[in-house]
């Protein structure tokens, strides 16, 4: 097992890539802790759970909820949760993103810490204290910034997880590669029939290295004031699919990396070639790179993203592969750039 660690003004939080869910009793009290799950989970791994109240949830985006939220609220009241109380979210990004609001909100904030079931919760959405749920049909539009006390990503819990949620979980890892790391993206290269069988050597490396790139970043900038912001590759387009589609997070990233690295190409950062080259290996791990909407439904829904600040948006742009930069542009920048962007 390896440890990394996340520091954050809310806190610090401990990543134990490795651990195994076997060892939670050494991690939490089970008097105090309500574990808050999904259905799946609960029935592929409730048998090895600490015997201690839980509160499961349904499946997909669609729960991902002020109305989810507030049906767990009314639960932990039924369970006269009190502020010595632990929240332990266990499940992909979902029940993660919603139990650590939950936790977060709870009586002004109790203590809570995740195992993470999914890939993409492992390699990201576990990992930064972004906790939060949807509103009216907008991505993440309410949520708090706040650290877990730890995270457990168990890499033999992945063994159960559908070909559709592993794909998805590597277009986040590609995206740490294409961010911050041109290496990783060559080892994604050399390596994709073994990742993709999840040889388990060559996925712990994959796990660790994308939480390791992440956690810096956020322990740099936790609130997501400038270098934050790169984590959000791919997302300003994904979000947008997202919620036009209902595809899942993971797929519409994958897309919107395909469209931000040829923006980034048309704007003269990001040689041709190598926005070709990311395109072949999100293709290559098996992930959709064409758009299943037009430009202008995704620019409408882009218009409703919260990183929009007036007329501007903050975008992540590759300079080349393995570095990222911000900038603002505006919608009809935008509009102009990607016109001539080929879509299709
Ligand atoms: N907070 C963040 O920083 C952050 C980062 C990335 C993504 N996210 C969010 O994460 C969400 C997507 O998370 P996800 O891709 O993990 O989806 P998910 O939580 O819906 O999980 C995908 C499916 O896999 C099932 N599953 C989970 N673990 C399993 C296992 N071990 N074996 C078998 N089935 C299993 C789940 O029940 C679900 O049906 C999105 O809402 C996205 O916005 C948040
Ligand atoms: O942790 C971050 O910061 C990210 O941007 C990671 C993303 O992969 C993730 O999807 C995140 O939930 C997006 O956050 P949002 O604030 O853009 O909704
Ligand atoms: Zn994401």
């Amino acid at each position: 097992m390896k440890k990394l660690l996340v520091r954050g003004g809310s806190g610090s939080s401990q990543l134990l890539v490795g651990e195994s869910i076997d060892n939670l009793i050494a991690y939490i009290d089970p008097r105090r802790t309500v574990i808050v799950t999904d259905t799946t989970i609960e029935g592929l791994y409730r048998q090895r759970f600490p015997d201690c109240p839980t509160i499961t949830i349904g499946l997909g985006e669609k729960i991902k909820t002020l109305d989810t939220v507030a049906k767990i609220y009314d639960q932990l009241v039924e369970l006269e949760a009190d502020r010595s109380s632990f929240i332990l979210g266990t499940g992909g990004g979902i029940v993660c993103d919603i139990a650590g609001f939950v936790a977060s909100t709870y009586m002004r904030g109790l203590p809570f810490g995740f195992v993470a079931t999914t890939l993409l919760a492992q390699v990201d959405a576990s990992v930064g204290g972004k906790n939060g749920v949807n509103f009216g049909g907008y991505k993440n539009m309410v949520g708090v910034f706040n650290q877990p006390d730890f995270v457990i990503c168990d890499m033999t819990v992945l063994q159960s997880l559908p070909v559709r949620e592993i794909l998805c979980g590597f277009a986040e890892i590609i995206k740490h590669g294409a961010i911050a790391d041109e290496r990783m993206l060559d080892f994604l290269d050399a390596h994709q029939d073994d990742a993709l069988r999840l040889d388990k050597a060559i996925v712990e490396y994959l796990v660790y290295r994308s939480v390791e790139i992440k956690a810096k970043v956020v322990t740099q900038d936790e609130r997501e004031k400038g270098e934050r912001r790169k984590l959000n590759f791919g997302h300003t387009f994904g979000h947008a699919i997202e919620k036009l589609t209902g595809i899942p997070h993971g797929e519409a990233v994958g897309i919107g990396m395909v469209l931000a690295a040829k923006l980034s190409a048309k704007m003269g950062l990001l040689h041709d070639r190598e926005a070709a080259r990311l395109e072949r290996i999100i293709a290559g791990y098996g992930l959709p790179v064409r758009p299943p909407v037009d430009l202008a439904a995704m620019l409408a829904a882009i218009r409703k993203d919260k990183k929009r600040e007036g007329d501007l948006i903050h975008f992540v742009l590759l300079e080349t592969l393995g570095r990222a930069r911000v900038e603002e542009l505006s919608f009809d920048e935008l509009q102009a750039y990607m016109s001539s962007v080929a879509t299709n």
